[in-house]
């Protein structure tokens, strides 16, 4: 695709060496078209993708996205180029008003003929995938632009008492921090999560981490969430609890880079349930695996509903789902729920060495693997979300649930 586009950024007819002249016309052309001095559609359009000649319906990006796509390419900190501005002018039409049937300017025309030939190049290429390409080559672009914020301001992005987000080495790690209460989850904490998240996918970093401090990896749901609501408020509280979980594990379900779980001990309920959501998990021999949904008269989320039974087969994913069975981390290994196991006292010096090297691969291309991987699920799992958020809300009211919490609050249980 990227030579196919020379001859039109150039000028040249394919096969016909420019003149000097044409050269240096077509040079200063191209310098004002493409610094703004030519008012038009390219003003408009900014980034696209390599062509990665994914096509269908299967693989195309929202109008949502596309948009946002066009106001990244904005904040975009480099100048791409002539051939990458081509690339995007043409994915751009394409994906708005579909083939080239515009007239072809004449040979002289240098710009508006660079401009015709990148659009027309592009055949019959559907709008949909020409919008998922031009999001791709956004995306590719951003995180280029972006790997080049200084070390210095890259270091630390977030600090609160609960969570603690820091980015070096090319990993953003998010890491629990309230070891005192085995990384419980507040509601605060589910958000800060998600606001993390939202800015490790923009920034420099090219994998994302998720761990805990102290001896737990995460106890799951903060019960003390349940506390203090007002009898009329219970129903209101279950449905906003809802709202945040659904956006919770969406978050999860649409993070671009390669997102890793180094669970390094215990884990219970939501933070066992999301690791169907990560692309690799590491676990400590020390770890784990716990969802004890029955127990407390609640129900699986975090997508585990759907992918527990894909990954592990529907039995096993019963004992854990219905019957709430703690898994060993060397169970989990085998069901294949978590990647790799190492002993407790090498483990964060291993894993964290082999996320080092990780995160030196090229950034466009662990991302694209992963969407490739990823996409076709996609709307089933965003569909699975929304319905195992809505069930839970129901479960929250029920006198079982109540009973479990009440239980658990008034120290009279435990897992
Ligand atoms: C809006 C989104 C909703 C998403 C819904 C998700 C569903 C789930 O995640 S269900 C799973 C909920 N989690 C639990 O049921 C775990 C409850 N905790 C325990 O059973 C035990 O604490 C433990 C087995 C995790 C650890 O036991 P251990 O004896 O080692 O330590 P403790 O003394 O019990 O814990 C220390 C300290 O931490 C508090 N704590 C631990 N986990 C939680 C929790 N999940 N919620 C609230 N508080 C928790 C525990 O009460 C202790 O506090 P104190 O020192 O103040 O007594």
């Amino acid at each position: 695709m990227m030579s196919r586009l020379l001859p039109a950024v150039s000028g040249r007819v394919p096969g016909v060496p420019p003149t000097p002249a044409m050269a240096r016309v077509v040079g200063l052309l191209a310098h004002r078209w493409f610094s703004g001095a030519f008012r038009g559609p390219l003003q408009v359009i900014r980034c696209p993708a390599p062509q990665l000649h994914v096509s269908g319906p299967a693989m195309a990006a929202s109008q949502e996205d596309f948009a946002k796509a066009m106001n990244q390419v904005k904040l975009l900190k480099e100048d791409p180029g002539n051939e990458v501005k081509l690339k995007l002018y043409a994915l751009y039409k394409q994906a708005t008003e579909g083939p080239c049937n515009a007239p072809k300017p004449g040979m002289l025309d240098f710009i508006l003929k660079a401009k015709w030939d990148a659009w027309n190049a592009l055949g019959n290429l559907p709008k949909e995938t020409a919008r998922q390409n031009y999001v791709d080559l956004v995306s590719s672009l951003s995180a280029s632009s972006c790997s080049q914020v200084t070390p210095a301001a890259d270091k630390k992005q977030a600090e609160s008492d609960s969570l603690v987000v820091t980015s070096e080495d090319g990993i953003t790690t998010i890491r629990l921090n309230r070891p005192a209460k085995k990384n419980a989850l507040t509601t605060q904490m589910y958000r800060d999560i998600m606001r993390a998240l939202e800015a490790a996918s923009e920034d420099s970093s090219r994998i994302t981490v998720l761990t805990g401090s102290g001896d737990y990896y995460c106890s799951g749901n903060d019960l003390s969430n349940f506390k203090d609501i007002p009898p009329d408020k219970v129903e209101e509280r279950a449905q906003s609890s809802a709202v945040l979980l659904r956006d919770f594990v969406d978050c999860f379900i649409d993070f671009p880079k390669p997102l890793i779980a180094v669970v390094n001990g215990p884990a219970v309920g939501i933070s066992v349930t999301l690791l169907g959501l990560f692309d690799v998990v590491y676990a400590s021999d020390r770890a784990t695996f716990h969802t004890p949904f029955s127990h407390l008269g609640q129900s699986p989320e975090g997508c585990s509903s759907y992918i527990f039974p894909k990954m592990m087969g529907p039995s096993k994913a019963a004992e854990m789902l219905i019957f709430g069975k703690k898994l060993t981390a060397r169970e989990a290994l085998a069901q294949g729920l978590v990647t790799a196991v190492f002993p407790d006292d090498t483990f964060q010096k291993e894993v964290w060495a082999r996320l080092k090297a990780y995160a030196k691969l090229p950034p466009n291309a662990m991302r694209i693997a992963k969407r490739l991987m990823r996409h076709q699920e996609k709307e089933k799992l965003h569909a699975v979300n929304a319905e195992e958020s809505r069930v839970l809300a129901e479960r929250w009211v029920s006198d079982e649930c109540i009973t479990a919490i009440v239980a658990f609050l008034s120290k009279k249980a435990k897992l």
